[in-house]
């Protein structure tokens, strides 16, 4: 695992984006995974920027988010297609047939995660996918104890991450229960991965991350057995891998 250590926030935004934008340049094509939640959203800022100044087009690239909460339309601005849609999409040149993000709303959701699959398979697979981290470790939606050989499935939200997620909703009982995520399998299938991380909520996680052993308790944890992650962390998020001496990972 290669570390970038920033300082702060807004320079993990913008490396991403860099990093996202050279992948482009250099093979238009490109098959990205994108990930919702805070952590991507300035990210996305200095992509929309990026693009509107005129340096990147995204009109020959195809998207495929992690995941999406079931029984929430497109409309509802906590689905992860309104938030894909309100923080990139409309504003950068990418068609919109070319974003794919699950579907929360399909009645047979057993055939809506074998079609997912089905397509990433016909795009040639993810080029490059970006990834957050949850607090217990997750990815995607991929809670602890997920198999590390499963592709898109249906999930049960554990109740942390249900707790974590409420600050975007009402109230905690608006929280959906279930989600669709890509499996670890489809995320370890990527050809590269971009983890992102910030904040000093999240250096447990980090820590673990790159101290704990690969297991299942620890969804992430398996990225150590990924031959190409990038991970992107801030210097709150590397504090308490900092404190007990940093190292690469075997
Ligand atoms: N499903 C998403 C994940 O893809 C995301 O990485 C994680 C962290 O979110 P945040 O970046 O807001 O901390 O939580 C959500 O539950």
């Amino acid at each position: 695992m290669q570390i970038t250590e920033v300082k702060h926030y807004e320079e993990m935004s913008k490396k991403a984006s860099e990093l996202i934008i050279n992948r482009i340049k250099q093979m238009p094509k490109t098959v990205l995974g994108l990930a919702t939640g805070s952590t991507p959203e300035g990210m996305y800022k200095e992509l929309v920027q990026a693009h509107k100044n005129g340096e990147i087009s995204f009109s020959n690239t195809t998207t495929y988010n992690l995941d999406e909460y079931i029984g929430l339309p497109s409309e509802d601005k906590n689905s992860y297609r309104f938030y894909m849609n309100d923080r990139l999409f409309h504003h950068i040149d990418i068609p919109l047939e070319q974003t794919n993000v699950p579907n929360g709303m399909a009645s047979d959701l057993t055939k809506e995660c074998k079609v997912y699959d089905e397509s990433i398979r016909q795009s040639g697979g993810i080029d490059l996918q970006v990834l957050g981290i949850g607090v217990n470790g997750h990815i995607g939606f991929n809670e602890p104890g997920t198999s590390f050989e499963t592709g898109t499935h249906v999930v049960q939200l554990a109740p942390s991450t249900i707790h974590a997620n409420a600050r975007f909703f009402a109230s905690e009982e608006d929280v959906p229960k279930q989600a669709i995520t890509m499996g670890i399998q489809s995320i370890m299938k990527s050809k590269e991965i971009i983890l992102l991380i910030s904040g000093a909520k999240k250096a447990d996680a980090v820590f673990q991350l790159l101290h704990g052993e690969v297991s299942e308790i620890f969804p992430a944890s398996i990225l150590q057995n990924h031959q190409n992650v990038h991970l992107i962390a801030d210097e709150a998020a590397l504090s308490k891998v900092k404190e007990n001496g940093m190292r690469s990972l075997r």
